[in-house]
């Protein structure tokens, strides 16, 4: 049953982004107060052995011309949850996008929510104790297509790729898992962040939204010994992300990523993004059966180092306009299917940033883990869907199975603190 018990007020959201140096050596940031000044050393030992590379203190702004989360470094730890929007009017919808960007405002810059009369449920979860710290927390907005039925009057104003996930041939896409009204993508540095920012949101909007499905995931920290270069290990044992575009280049990420002005995409999806999420089953039992020579092969690069296959570090630029008939890199290894790097491949790249997850076991006692991968581009059909066309029928189809995720489209920034998440939309069509 949904709860429909009315919250009461909320915190003031405006607490000041830019902390003095004091108070970020000392890990308070916006938050203050004395609760937090005496936990916090003991806390932060505790991220740093488990590998943590983040602070509580460290805050990401939530302003902008396109939303955090996207081109922002990605932290530890990561959630995407999918939603139907219960709301019916269209006064409801935006009451729903000014409620999430108030909470987005609070819960990503942090500070103290308030205490009201214990006959009351009380306004926050507790979860992150008495003051709630921004532990680089990043939440990215994004809706389905499904959000431009019939329901709002917005039909006409749809993203132009945006359509509801196909299956793929490989796909075995359970319903509970796919799709969705809006997607909300929760990063930060720990678990306890990201899933007290996901239950205040539930907590604040229950005649609004319904939770459809949630995946949860992390990033392994960097390991002391033996890697040389940056990109984590996914479950299969191999560095993921390493032939990325650079999220810090602006221009790329302009090119790649953000919807510009003057696309072929409606005005107010400028600054905005398609998101793909897709969570992808591991068969890591079978995997780890697998001849080392066969895993290479069948990714294209060697997995002690990452380096692509005859090469020698990580970072060295796979070719293969002298290796054509694969002898060195198979013609159908993942890395080469998914991006050829002819010149024409070049409009195809996306922007990665998955995690890894573990569920638990299957009810046949397979451990059920695997990718929850994400990307980004501004053009759906030259990036994801082409690169995934040419992975259709790959060799490591035999070890993953994709059962869930979605399309979406990541809504452009709040530009200032006037503004609301989907203003843009909405406007169009006032
Ligand atoms: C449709 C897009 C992609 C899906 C789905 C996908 C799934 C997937 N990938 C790995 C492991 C690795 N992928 C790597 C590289 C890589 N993968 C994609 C796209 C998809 N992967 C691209 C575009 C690239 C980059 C290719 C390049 O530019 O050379 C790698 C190599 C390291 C790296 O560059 O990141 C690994 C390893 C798994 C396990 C998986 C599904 C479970
Ligand atoms: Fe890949």
């Amino acid at each position: 049953m949904t709860d429909k018990t009315p919250c009461p007020p909320q915190p003031d959201t405006d607490a000041p982004r830019s902390p003095g140096r004091r108070s970020m050596l000392l890990g308070l940031g916006a938050a203050g107060g004395g609760a937090l000044l005496a936990t916090l050393p003991s806390q932060q030992a505790a991220a740093e052995e488990a590998g943590s590379t983040g602070h509580l203190s460290d805050r990401v702004t939530y302003l902008g011309a396109h939303q955090a989360g996207v081109t922002t470094d990605r932290p530890p730890m990561g959630l995407v949850v999918a939603f139907n929007i219960l709301a019916t009017k269209r006064s409801d919808l935006e009451r729903l996008f000014r409620v999430l960007t108030d909470r987005i405002a609070f819960l990503t810059q942090g500070g103290t929510p308030p205490v009201i009369d214990p006959k009351f449920p009380p306004p926050d979860s507790g979860l992150m104790g008495p003051v709630v710290s921004p532990d680089n927390l990043t939440i990215t907005v994004g809706v389905g297509a499904s959000l431009f039925d019939q329901r709002f009057g917005l039909a006409d104003k749809k993203p132009r790729q945006l359509i509801k996930m196909p299956q793929f041939p490989n796909d075995a896409l359970s319903a509970e898992l796919c799709h969705g009204d809006l997607m909300i993508q929760i990063c930060s540095n720990t678990t306890d962040s990201n899933l007290h920012a996901l239950r205040d949101i539930v907590k604040n909007t229950p005649d609004l939204l319904m939770v459809r499905w949630k995946q949860e995931g992390f990033v392994p920290p960097p390991r002391a010994t033996g890697e040389t270069q940056s990109a984590p290990r996914n479950l299969l044992g191999f560095k993921d992300g390493t032939a990325n575009p650079d999220h810090k280049d602006e221009a790329e990420m302009n090119r790649l990523v953000w919807v510009q002005h003057g696309a072929t995409e409606p005005a107010w999806a400028t600054g905005g993004s398609y998101g793909v999420v897709r969570i992808i089953r591991n068969f890591v039992e079978r995997w780890d059966r697998t001849p080392l020579g066969e895993q290479e092969a069948i990714m294209g690069r060697h997995k002690p180092n990452g380096a692509p296959l005859g090469m020698k570090v990580e970072a060295d630029i796979p070719s293969y306009h002298d290796d054509p008939e694969g002898k060195r890199t198979p013609l159908d290894a993942h890395i080469r299917l998914a991006n050829p790097r002819t010149a024409d491949s070049r409009r195809n790249l996306i922007l990665r940033r998955p995690f890894n997850y573990s569920n638990g076991i299957t009810k046949s006692g397979q451990l059920d883990m695997g990718l929850l991968f994400i990307c980004f581009q501004s053009d759906l059909d030259a990036g994801f869907a082409t690169v995934q066309q040419r992975l259709n029928g790959e060799p490591l189809e035999e070890y993953i199975k994709p059962v869930g995720g979605g399309y979406f489209f990541i809504l452009p920034g709040i530009p200032d603190k006037t503004a609301f998440l989907g203003q843009s939309l909405l406007a169009e069509t006032a």
